[in-house]
């Protein structure tokens, strides 16, 4: 269990008239949560309304006790996410001020960022890359410094969507290692089944609903056939 709780109320979302969710309702209290589902299910949509990127057009979506709708900015803060494309997360042009820029607004004296961003770096694997621009980073090494500039901020849920898209099999065991290690609530979207495969529930969601909602095994199964 975490101490952290997500809840969808009765909450539905149209594109124009396409409805892409419909009626979902969840308690996500577990620590590691896997979603998956095919193209198109609806996952992303999903998963942007825990930090309000989407808000439900019926229902209401609340993260640790607080309405996204009417607490956008706290729930953000509570709430890291990070993208299949780490490029859309990198922003500085050295890896060290992409962490730096994150701890600008709790660390202010400009020395003990830099020393407070080496120590990130190493934390996630990443020392020895400070002085090289980010763009310069391999695949992997990006989605870490996208994952280190998110966490440093401090959220106590972390949303990721597709992580390993562009991640080879080596980066994607190496993600995997480094998500284990993490203490906070973790949502987790995947089309890589194995990456979900050791978590404490999983989600498969199809044509904007929950189609099944079980630990990995039964759940990974029923997804499985359902795919067949
Ligand atoms: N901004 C948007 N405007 C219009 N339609 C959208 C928008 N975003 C998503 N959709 C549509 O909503 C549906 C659900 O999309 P969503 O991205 O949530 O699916 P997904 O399960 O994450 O898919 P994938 O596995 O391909 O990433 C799709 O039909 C998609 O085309």
């Amino acid at each position: 269990m975490s101490d952290t709780t997500i809840v969808f109320d009765g909450v539905g979302h149209s594109f124009g008239d396409r409805r892409v969710l419909d009626g979902i309702d969840l308690d996500l209290t577990e620590r590691r949560i896997g979603i998956v589902g095919a193209n198109g299910s609806g996952k992303s949509t999903l998963a942007r309304m825990i930090n309000g990127l989407i808000m439900p057009d019926t229902g209401t979506v609340t993260v640790n006790g607080l309405d996204v709708r009417k607490n956008k900015r706290k729930v953000r803060r509570d709430v890291g996410f990070i993208f299949s494309d780490p490029d859309r997360q990198i922003i500085m042009p050295t890896v060290a001020e992409d962490i730096e820029l994150s701890l600008s607004r709790t660390v202010k004296d400009r020395t003990e960022r830099h020393t407070r961003a080496l120590s990130v770096l190493s934390g996630f694997g990443l020392d020895g890359h400070a002085d090289q621009p980010a763009h310069q980073l391999s695949g992997g090494q990006k989605q870490l410094l996208a994952l280190a500039s998110v966490m440093v901020l401090g959220p106590s849920i972390l949303v990721a969507d597709e992580p390993t898209t562009m991640l080879d099999l080596r980066n994607s065991l190496m993600l995997r290692d480094v998500f284990a290690g993490l203490d906070e609530q973790l949502v987790v979207l995947s089309h890589d089944l194995d990456f979900v495969a050791d978590y404490d529930r999983i989600l498969v969601i199809d044509g904007g609903r929950v189609i099944a909602d079980d630990e990995p095994s039964s759940a990974l199964t029923y997804y499985r056939k359902s795919m067949s």
